[in-house]
């Protein structure tokens, strides 16, 4: 269970937010909506560890995320809204590289199998750099099939993917968290996925 309190976050001179707390346990996600500018990228970075709140904590099964480390880690996957993929680079090492990066080993079949699954069939072996942006995007994405984690954050996971694209995802997150997953998203456009709770910042 992901857990936060009395978050507060300060950019610049600006307070964003302050006193935010949530809790997403196993089989619930998490909607995060404002409008532009609100602070929901500076909250999922919080929520991840990549950025310090001003003040308040956040907790992964009842400890510190500061505190767990490299063993939070593990255990979800950050889709930034800027992550980027490596242009030089075929679909299939990027999603290996990633998995190496975030300390775990992917055979080349599961990555294979998930780069498949996300609609890229004979598109693996290419440089990422002829990919259109939403064949990078769901390069991406691959990674959510690639590793077993119990928590997704993913911020603007729907940022270029056409409708199809959109109802994969959408039904990605929809069975992740039906099998007891978690996953807080921050996105302008509403999703019909159960378990479902709406933070407006
Ligand atoms: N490192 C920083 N230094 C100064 N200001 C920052 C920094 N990072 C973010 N901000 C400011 O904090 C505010 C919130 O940014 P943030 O990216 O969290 O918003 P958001 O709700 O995700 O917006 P959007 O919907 O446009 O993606 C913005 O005004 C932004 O300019």
């Amino acid at each position: 269970m992901l857990t936060a309190t009395g978050l507060s976050c300060i950019r610049g001179e600006r307070r964003l937010f302050s006193g935010i707390g949530l809790a997403v346990a196993p089989g619930e996600w998490l909607h995060l909506q404002g409008e532009n500018g609100a602070g929901k990228t500076s909250l999922l970075r919080i929520l991840v560890g990549l950025t310090p709140a001003a003040e308040g904590e956040v907790r992964w099964k009842g400890e510190s995320i500061g505190a767990l480390g490299e063993e939070f880690r593990r255990e979800m996957v950050y889709l930034g809204h800027h992550a980027a993929v490596k242009e030089d680079l075929t679909a299939l090492e990027n999603l290996q590289i990633s998995a190496a990066l975030d300390g775990s080993d992917l055979a080349e079949r599961g990555a294979l199998a998930a780069l498949f699954r996300m609609g890229l069939k004979g598109r693996e072996e290419l440089p990422v750099r002829v990919l259109s942006q939403g064949q990078k995007r769901r390069v991406l994405l691959a990674r959510l099939l690639a590793r077993k984690a119990a928590l997704w954050v993913l911020d603007e996971p729907f940022t270029a993917l056409d409708v199809k694209a959109v109802q994969m995802l959408s039904g990605l997150i929809g069975e992740h968290v039906a099998a007891g997953g978690m996953a807080v998203l921050t996105s302008h456009q509403s999703m019909p996925i159960a378990g479902g709770r709406v933070l407006q910042l």
